[in-house]
């Protein structure tokens, strides 16, 4: 297990309005080969107002982040750690430790959720009207005022309110669903949206139009947005900042355009030289060699080090804190300058301008 890194990950103190803190954030399970700690002491501001993307390789531990900081983590996996929110009006929340009723009232109200594989979460036998409704119903929100939302929110998402909300999920397509399934997760008005992989099922066109929806809705809602991804190219056109995700905790974040344009940890560098792009040359294209770690078993010292092209013995025996690469963007590696002239990767326009413009 990697030592606990205590950095904090965030905007400098004073700078911006803070929604989310997490401190010292695990998620662990008991398994018969040992602790698997899913999610290992994370420490995290999220800005009022911003989109975060969080990005990192498949079994990094992104879901876990999402699911922990709603304490929506399946059972028998455990968060431990502190998880503040701080509503725009009213007491700050100690999200770890609400009653069950005060949590789900949390859930949707102020932050909803669009998990992975969501779209099939439709009940294929409710019309998408009936979906809206029951959500309503269930919050004892006002119907006639929640129903006018939805359908602005439809319209908003270039959806006909009346389509749609007359339809069966069967009836719409993949992209029409997952529009609709925004609309659904936005009707309450909830101040954070966290989206996991939500258009993963999609192609490629279809991504790209929702993430400009979703940057539009942003502005109009003015909502913080989480959006987790393992594609690095896809959410940087779209996200403020980045989040890094390696083994369990972050490794890097920064404004986007600058993590993308000139990262400071190796595993960034080798996740921007793996994805493919449409001007990068093919042969350019590296897989990150080695394997991603398991979490009952994660290396001692930096996490990375067994893939790592620059590491040595200090990385072996010590977990590097964070290291300053420019104005709120760190990387925890005890080389970032190495990193940036010695780990090559080339960044194309294409990538910088993620999904504008498609
Ligand atoms: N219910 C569970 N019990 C035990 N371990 C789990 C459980 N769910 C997930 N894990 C483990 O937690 C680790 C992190 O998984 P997580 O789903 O957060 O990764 P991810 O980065 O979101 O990956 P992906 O992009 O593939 O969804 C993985 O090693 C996974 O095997």
């Amino acid at each position: 297990m990697t030592a606990t890194n205590t950095t904090d990950i965030g905007p400098a103190t004073g700078e911006g309005d803070i929604i989310f803190e997490l401190r010292d954030v695990s998620v662990s399970f008991e398994m018969e080969r040992g602790e698997s700690r899913v999610l290992d002491s994370v420490n995290m501001d999220i800005k009022r107002e911003e989109i975060l993307g969080v990005v990192g390789e498949s079994g990094s531990g992104k879901s876990m982040f999402a699911a922990a900081l709603l304490d929506a983590v399946v059972h028998p996996g455990v968060v431990t750690g502190e998880i503040t929110y701080y509503p725009r009006d009213g007491e700050p929340v100690d999200v770890l430790n609400l009653r069950d009723d005060e949590l789900r009232r949390l859930r949707w109200n102020e932050i909803s959720m669009v998990f992975q594989g969501a779209m099939s979460s439709f009940n294929p036998t409710m019309k998408i009207k009936d979906h809206f409704e029951e959500t309503i119903h269930a919050h004892r929100a006002n119907y006639t005022e929640r129903m006018q939302h939805a359908r602005r929110l439809l319209s908003d998402l270039y959806l006909d309110p009346d389509r749609v909300l007359n339809s069966y999920p069967h009836e719409l397509s993949g992209g029409m669903k997952q529009r609709a399934l925004i609309a659904l997760s936005l009707v309450l008005e909830p101040e954070v949206l966290v989206m996991d992989e939500p258009t993963a099922a999609l192609d490629l066109l279809m991504q790209r139009s929702i993430l400009s929806l979703l940057a539009d809705l942003q502005e109009n809602y003015n909502l913080t947005v989480i959006f987790i991804t393992h594609d690095l190219p896809l959410v940087a056109g779209l996200a403020d900042r980045l989040g890094v995700m390696y083994a369990f905790d972050f490794v890097e974040y920064g404004p986007s355009a600058e993590v993308v344009e000139d990262a400071g940890h190796p595993y960034t560098r080798a996740l921007l030289r793996s994805v493919p792009s449409v001007d990068a040359a093919l042969k350019e294209m590296r897989p990150i060699e080695g394997e991603a770690p398991d979490p009952v078993n994660v290396p001692q010292g930096c996490s990375y080090h067994p893939r790592c092209p620059l590491a040595d013995r200090r990385c072996v025996e010590s977990n590097p804190p964070f290291d300053e690469v420019g104005a709120d963007h760190a990387a925890a590696c005890f080389y970032v300058e190495q990193a940036q002239t010695e780990v090559p990767y080339t960044v194309s326009e294409e990538r910088l301008a993620g999904g504008e413009g498609q």
